[in-house]
C-alpha cells in the first residue's frame, strides 16, 4: 500500500485547546484520524508525526524520502522562520503540501512570510483543518497522476 507522511510542527500537539478562535476546537489526533480514514477509503496508508523541534522535524522530513510517497506538512512557527526547515524541503524529493489552518495573509505581518512555500509543492491557507484532507487529496492526484 502506498503512503503518505502527516507531519505537524510546534504547538499543534495543542490544536483543540490552543486558541480555539483561530484553529478551532478539534484536536490533532481527530483530524489525523479523519485524513487517516479518508486515505484509506482510496486505498493509501497515512502515518502521523509531530514534534516541536526543528531538529527532529528535519530529521523526519529526511527519513521520509525513503519511506513516504509525499507529506502533508504544517511547520506551524516554524514556517516564518526556519531556512533549515526550507533547505530540507528543497533537498528532498517527493512533494511536500504546506498546510496551515488559519489564513496566514489575514495574520499579524510577521506571519504573511513562508520560507516553505516556495519550496512546497503546494500551499494550503485558510481552510481550517479541513486543509489537511484538501493537501491529501491533491497528492492523491499528483501521484496517481504520476503513475499514469
Ligand atoms: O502554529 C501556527 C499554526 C499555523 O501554521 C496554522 O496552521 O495556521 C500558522 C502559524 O503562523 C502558527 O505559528
Amino acid at each position: 500500500m502506498k503512503k503518505l507522511l502527516m507531519l505537524n510542527g510546534p504547538n499543534l500537539n495543542l490544536l483543540g485547546e490552543r486558541s480555539p478562535d483561530t484553529y478551532g476546537s478539534t484536536s490533532l489526533t481527530e483530524v489525523e484520524n479523519e485524513v487517516y480514514d479518508f486515505l484509506r477509503e482510496n486505498g493509501w496508508e497515512l502515518t502521523c508525526r509531530q514534534s516541536n523541534h526543528e531538529g527532529e522535524l528535519i530529521d523526519i522530513l529526511h527519513d521520509a524520502r525513503k519511506h513516504f510517497e509525499g507529506v502533508i506538512f504544517n511547520p506551524g512557527g516554524y514556517s516564518h522562520t526556519s531556512v533549515a526547515i526550507r533547505d530540507a524541503i528543497e533537498a528532498i524529493s517527493i512533494p511536500v503540501i504546506e498546510v496551515h489552518i488559519s489564513n496566514i495573509y489575514q495574520r499579524e505581518a510577521f506571519r504573511h512570510q513562508s520560507f516553505i512555500s516556495p519550496v512546497a509543492s503546494g500551499h494550503i491557507s485558510g481552510l481550517g483543518i479541513k486543509g489537511y484532507k484538501v493537501a491529501a487529496f491533491a497528492l492523491l492526484e499528483k501521484l496517481t497522476e504520476r503513475e499514469n
